[in-house]
């Protein structure tokens, strides 16, 4: 992908999705616009004004009677002269009229290319620009809100915000290198490590938030996990709501990694029912074993199953998960103890007594669940992508070294170093430091007339 090239060429793609709807879309962005439009309509359509049109082919022969709308450069959506063609949503007609329009001088676009316009010409920034891609792609309403406010610009404000905090600090702190009598004085200064600890702050906070919103979009993926016949496979099909994966009473039932996508009161939960975890030759289980683990890494949630019987030898396994994942502690098949539902938080887990059988315990767990999706946290909750965590995480590990530079060492030169590249990976996020790589793997998992 050539993000730098110079846009002079204009494009054009069907931007509705493909097969029979009402009505079509036909888009064009760039300089020829004006003149595809003079030729289909026959006269300069009115800016911004829905015209009734004959489109029609290059020997006379009428495409379709569609509404022809010119959004003028610079106010468009992509920046750039845009052509709407609204014809009836025929996949053949549609075709046509595509066709047509290349004719009259455009070519076909790559899938996001008008976004990446949009991009280019500074009518939204990166993060903004993956919203979109993210709000057309969401599965559920939360996701959809989210993107909606990533869309509008949530994120990248506070983005923003931390990032003119930044700039100050290291012009502070690149000053006091420049006049190197006064940098012992100026590295001694406690307003710059409180300015340093309150950006810090800050940036974790909107880690946190940043998290909440990529599982937001992506869905909170919930490793399943625990000894064999534990009932794992049992809830993943309480929760999924049918007899998904398959249930047997002899251990070692499930191998490979059971996934299913649910979606919980406006929240995708992205389920894995794992191998109940032990030692054994059977070679087909032990790699079923080493995927569980596997998912158990990778997951936002590890429900480590356990029951009645074997509740407190199984706790050894809480200390095996990944720190980064929350934990729930499932004590499945009360019923064969006559136990009461319990929900109890210890050893840095939730703990949650309950009866696949019977249905007990089970609300309390698919609520806990639903808060971990994002439930609850109220208004201006936007949606991220992994890359942006990691951005954050990058621009974490940067101020913590520039803290210690400047609290152990008092180095001027090598926190001014650290402040650097933390601005550089912050920037990455709304696109203010990106390459083309970045870009073009951006760009082009878009759909084609997006
Ligand atoms: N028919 C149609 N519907 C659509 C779109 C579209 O491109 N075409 N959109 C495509 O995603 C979304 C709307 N997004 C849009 C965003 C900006 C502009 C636009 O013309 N912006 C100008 C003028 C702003 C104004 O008048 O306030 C600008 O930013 O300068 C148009 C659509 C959803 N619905
Ligand atoms: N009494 C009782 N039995 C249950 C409950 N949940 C599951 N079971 C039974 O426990 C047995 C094992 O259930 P599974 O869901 O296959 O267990 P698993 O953890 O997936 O087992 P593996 O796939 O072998 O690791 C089955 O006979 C289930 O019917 C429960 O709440 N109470
Ligand atoms: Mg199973």
């Amino acid at each position: 992908m050539t993000a730098t090239a110079p846009n002079d060429d204009t494009i054009a793609a069907i931007a509705s999705a493909p097969g029979a709807a009402g009505v079509g879309v036909v888009r064009v962005s760039g300089a020829n616009v004006p003149q595809i439009a003079l030729a289909l309509l026959g006269r300069s359509p009115q800016p911004r004004h829905a015209h009734l049109a004959a489109f029609r082919g290059a020997d006379g022969q009428l495409i379709d009677r569609g509404l022809l709308l010119h959004f003028p450069s610079p106010a468009s959506y992509t920046g750039e002269h845009v052509l709407e063609l609204q014809g009836h949503g025929s996949v053949v007609l549609l075709d046509l009229l595509l066709r047509r329009v290349c004719e009259l001088g455009a070519r076909l676009a790559r899938p996001g290319e008008f976004t990446e316009r949009a991009f280019l010409n500074g009518k939204l920034d990166l993060a903004q620009a993956e919203a979109v891609a993210d709000l057309i792609a969401a599965r559920s309403q939360a996701g959809a809100r989210a993107a909606l406010q990533s869309m509008d610009g949530v994120f990248s404000r506070k983005v923003n915000a931390s990032l003119r905090a930044l700039i100050a600090l290291r012009v502070h702190v690149e000053a006091a290198i420049d006049f190197p009598e006064e940098e012992i004085d100026f590295l001694a200064d406690p307003a710059i490590m409180q300015k340093l600890e309150a950006l810090r702050a800050q940036l974790d906070d909107l880690l946190v938030e940043a998290r909440r919103g990529v599982r937001l979009n992506d869905g909170l993926r919930i490793a399943i996990v625990g000894r064999p016949n534990a009932g794992k496979s049992s809830l993943l099909n309480a929760l999924a709501g049918s007899e998904r994966a398959i249930v047997t009473d002899i251990a070692g039932t499930t191998r490979d990694v059971v996934r299913e996508s649910i979606n919980l009161d406006g929240f995708v939960l992205e389920l894995a029912d794992t191998a109940g975890l032990r030692d054994t030759h059977d070679p087909v289980e032990r790699e079923g074993v080493r995927r569980a683990h596997g998912e158990r890494e990778s997951a936002d949630v590890v429900v480590l199953v356990s029951d009645v019987l074997h509740a407190e030898t199984d706790l050894a396994w809480l200390r095996d998960l990944p720190a980064s994942a929350e934990r729930i502690v499932v004590i499945n098949k009360i019923d064969l103890d006559s136990l009461q539902t319990r929900d109890e938080c210890r050893d840095g887990a939730r703990w949650l007594w309950i009866s696949v059988k019977t249905g007990e315990g089970l609300a309390v767990l698919r609520e806990h669940l639903k808060q971990l999706a994002g439930a609850g946290s109220g208004e201006g909750t936007f949606s991220a992508r992994r890359r942006h965590v990691f951005a954050l995480e990058q621009v974490a590990v940067h101020l913590e070294h520039a803290a210690r530079a400047l609290i152990d060492m008092r180095a001027g030169e090598l926190a001014a170093e650290e402040l650097r590249q933390a601005q550089h990976a912050l920037g990455e996020i709304t696109g203010t430091y990106t390459s083309d790589d970045l870009l073009g793997a951006i760009f082009s998992t878009f759909c084609i007339g997006k």
